[in-house]
């Protein structure tokens, strides 16, 4: 359904008069499929490049080379129509759920924006498809009324969660979309995710630097360590036994119990 081929990806950096200064390289050369109905982890410490990678899979930031192919159109070479299409089934869910919604709307009418920009419905229609999306993310019909500030942090990436499907996208790029919450509220989280994956055949994926999340839900896992693709797996356990330096990072960033066990990289996640 996806496939990225071959992205590179390097950052303008604004030269002075007096001296060019050479753009920053933040991907390279990385290429992978993503079939219908998988969740692929991205997983990488931080600086890696992983949000860069999705946001160019969103479409959000064009690539120096290499191309994005959904369901087997490009793209960036697409006509007008045809990537409004795509965008439909090409969703997004951020870390940071308060600042991904308008605080002055209320729940209502942040899940209902992509149904009034791409689905053409009765008021009737709309506020059933509302009041169902609320329900399917486990909130009230009548949590519609509120406002951002009135929810907590996993009720409000819930309401994310519901804006996200409303369209009922093919892909959800999950962005760092547990990382804030609490163990708690992380676990339920991933629950819906994966219940969601299952009724609406979704695919993921879901960018993290959080090993134990992206086993928790994640079918395929692979790691992007700067810039570079360095491990590419379909069984978790033989992640957890991978000697790559990235993937060693990523196992002791898992926290044990006691502090004294904890181990410290120089540069931490
Ligand atoms: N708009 C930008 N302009 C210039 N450099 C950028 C820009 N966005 C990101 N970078 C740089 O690109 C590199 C990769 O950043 P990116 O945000 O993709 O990493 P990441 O793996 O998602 O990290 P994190 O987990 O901390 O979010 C970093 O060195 C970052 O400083």
């Amino acid at each position: 359904m996806l496939e990225v081929a071959n992205i590179s990806h390097q950052y303008a950096n604004r030269s002075h008069w007096l001296r060019r200064i050479p753009p920053t390289p933040v991907l390279n050369n990385i290429s992978f499929t993503l079939e219908k109905g998988c969740c692929l982890g991205l997983l990488g410490m931080s600086g890696a490049g992983k949000s860069t990678l999705g946001n160019i899979i969103l479409g959000l930031e064009k690539p120096t080379q290499g191309q994005i192919l959904f369901e087997g159109q490009d793209l960036y070479r697409v006509n007008t129509p045809t990537r409004h299409r795509i965008r439909r089934d090409l969703q997004v869910v951020f870390q940071d759920c308060y600042s991904a919604v308008n605080p002055l709307m209320t729940a209502a009418q942040i899940i209902g924006e992509p149904l009034d920009n791409y689905e053409k419905l009765t008021s009737v229609q709309h506020k059933q498809r509302v009041k169902q999306l609320l329900e399917q993310v486990g909130l009230r019909a009548e949590d519609g009324n509120k406002r951002p500030h009135q929810f907590s942090g996993g009720q409000l990436q819930r309401i994310n969660i519901a804006r996200a499907i409303a369209l009922n996208p093919k892909l959800i790029v999950l962005d760092e979309s547990v990382s804030s919450l609490d163990m708690v509220n992380q676990m339920q989280i991933l629950s819906l995710l994966a219940e969601l994956k299952k009724t609406h055949q979704l695919s993921y994926l879901f960018v993290t630097h959080d090993i134990r999340a992206a086993m928790t839900i994640c079918d395929r896992v692979m790691v992007i360590d700067q810039g570079e693709l360095v491990y590419q797996d379909d069984m978790h356990q033989s992640m957890m036994q991978s000697n790559h330096p990235a993937v060693q990072k990523l196992i002791a960033a898992i926290l044990p119990e006691h502090p004294s066990e904890r181990i410290v990289f120089d540069h931490q996640v």
